[in-house]
């Protein structure tokens, strides 16, 4: 901080910052230190600040009071629920007209009924009309409560079978920041940015780089840290890709979908602007952005281009590593981009996938499966449907049978689906990595990686690897389960080898 910075901080300010610099030397060894990255650089201001020890005093009374009041609250509830044995659906004309009632207190009431009554359909459920019914009434409800169109409710429901990502999408994500190491370390960063009065703490012992801000006194996208480009705001789950990726210094990299280029400058940095990445994107407007952003945070090893990503490797190929961050439905941040709950049609569903496959295969044949260091393919998407990921990825193993998955490396997330609603991928799909808002307070993610092991699509013939794939799907609806098994397991066999 420059002297005029110091110049203009009020008493208070001056005499928390000497106490600061007294614990300096403390503070940077917590941040230094790998297993006690979690420990609140600001708890420790916190506690010398009467103002704000008082804040905190009221604050525990009032959480005290809220806990108390929902704890009658939902012994009020359970006592209501003891009492009613079955829900009963709303049938005929009523049920038409609750369906479409703007009583967002009767949907509610209705959403919960539903979902008490689905996890003890035994003795709560109405028999005759079975639990699809009371699903179906479910998902009408969960539209009209959560605001979405009744398909985009129906699609993600069904994914999830939890009223939990719907509440999350409701609620912001915490903002995150990554460091910028091209610039400073982290733990100077939040020495810097704590004493500019935010309150942060690193964002979990899986990144070195992160830090959650939980609330500043100053703009965060504004302070002179942030215009000397020594962190980006840049969401917790974007880091993840990158982190699958794993750049290695002196590597040829393409990012294939970069802009705003959040991703090309994490890997720069992972990169210590060595080698040389292609920062790529469709979008020229969009790429405005990536050129401000590289240039604020110092990247130096980066090419920028404007080509169809699906013109790849005709532009240029032989690269040791490509990221491919595609374009997608955005169904993992909604509560950043709520129009995603109305905007996205089925028709949206059957083209992006169809890009995304496109783009895929053109990723894959970028990369040379002799790179000395590399051979990787990193697939990655904000969504979190089948269709944009594991059928993509699925789609990509049929096609290019020189590539496999591999792991991601990423020490958390779901795995992604090796089936769904009668529809079997490989069962390597466990490899990939699912990331939830309402799991893992991130944004929605998708991450897979791939091993390119040749530089030629195996002798199979494009088609015969199409048709057994067909047959691999519709083996799933016929009739003698023992035999299909054998048939789809040889199948898998082949496809699987190098
Ligand atoms: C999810 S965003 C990429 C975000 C970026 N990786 C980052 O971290 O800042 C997807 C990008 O794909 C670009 N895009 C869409 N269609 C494309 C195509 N056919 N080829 C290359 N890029 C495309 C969009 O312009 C958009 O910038």
């Amino acid at each position: 901080m420059g002297t005029s910075d110091s110049d203009e901080l009020s008493t208070d300010e001056m005499s928390l910052d000497d106490e600061e610099v007294e614990n300096n030397g403390k503070k940077a060894d917590l941040f230094d230190s790998t297993d006690d990255e979690s420990i609140n650089l600001t708890e420790k201001k916190g506690i010398k600040n009467t103002t704000e020890n008082t804040i905190v005093m009221r604050s525990e009374r009032l959480e005290a009071k809220q806990k108390h009041d929902a704890a009658l609250a939902e012994a009020e509830l359970q006592a209501n629920m003891k009492q009613t044995e079955m829900f009963v659906l709303p049938s005929g004309q009523e049920g038409e007209d609750e369906q479409t009632t703007t009583d967002l207190q009767v949907v509610h009431q209705r959403i919960q009924n539903i979902i008490r009554t689905l996890n003890n359909f035994k003795e709560l459920g109405d028999h005759e009309r079975g639990r699809a019914e009371y699903i179906s009434q479910l998902t009408k409800d969960v539209a009209i409560y959560y605001g979405y169109s009744e398909f985009m409710a129906e699609k993600l429901f069904h994914l999830f079978s939890a009223i939990e990502f719907f509440e999350a999408n409701e609620v912001a994500r915490p903002v995150t920041i990554r460091t910028n190491t091209i610039r400073t370390r982290r733990r100077d960063l939040a020495q810097a940015l704590v004493n500019r009065g935010v309150n942060l703490e690193p964002i979990g012992k899986w990144s070195k780089v992160g830090l959650t801000v939980f609330d500043s006194s100053v703009p965060i996208g504004a302070t002179p840290e942030y215009l000397a480009g020594h962190y980006i705001l840049q969401s917790a789950s974007s880091f993840l890709p990158v982190m699958a990726l794993a750049p290695q210094e002196n590597e040829k990299i393409l990012d294939m979908a970069a802009a705003p280029g959040g991703k090309t400058a994490y890997i720069s940095a992972l990169m210590k602007n060595s080698g040389m990445i292609f920062a790529n994107d469709a979008s020229k407007d969009r790429l405005k952005a990536l050129v401000a952003n590289i240039h604020r945070l110092g990247v130096r090893n980066s090419v920028v281009c404007n080509y169809d990503g699906r013109e790849f490797p005709g532009v240029i190929g032989g690269f040791d590593r490509v990221l491919l961050d595609a374009p997608c439905s955005g169904t993992g941040v909604i509560s950043k981009d709520p129009g995603v709950k109305i905007n996205k049609t089925e028709k949206d569903f059957m083209i992006l996938p169809h890009l995304q496959k496109q783009l895929i295969l053109a990723a894959i044949d970028s990369v040379d499966a002799k790179s000395p260091t590399g051979g990787y393919i990193v697939y990655s998407t904000c969504s979190v449907t089948i269709e944009e990921n594991e059928q993509v990825v699925f789609y990509a193993l049929k096609k290019r049978p020189n590539v496999k998955l591999v792991s991601t490396g990423l020490e958390f997330g779901r795995e992604g689906f090796t089936k769904y609603r009668g529809k079997i991928f490989s069962p390597a799909l466990s490899l990939t990595r699912r990331y939830y808002p309402h799991v893992h307070n991130m944004d929605g993610f998708f991450v897979a990686k791939f091993k390119k092991l040749s530089n030629k699509i195996p002798s199979t013939s494009t088609a015969k690897i199409i048709a057994e794939s067909e047959l691999w799907i519709k083996v799933d609806n016929s009739g003698d389960a023992g035999q299909l098994m054998k048939e789809r397991k040889e199948i898998f066999t082949r496809l699987m080898m190098p």
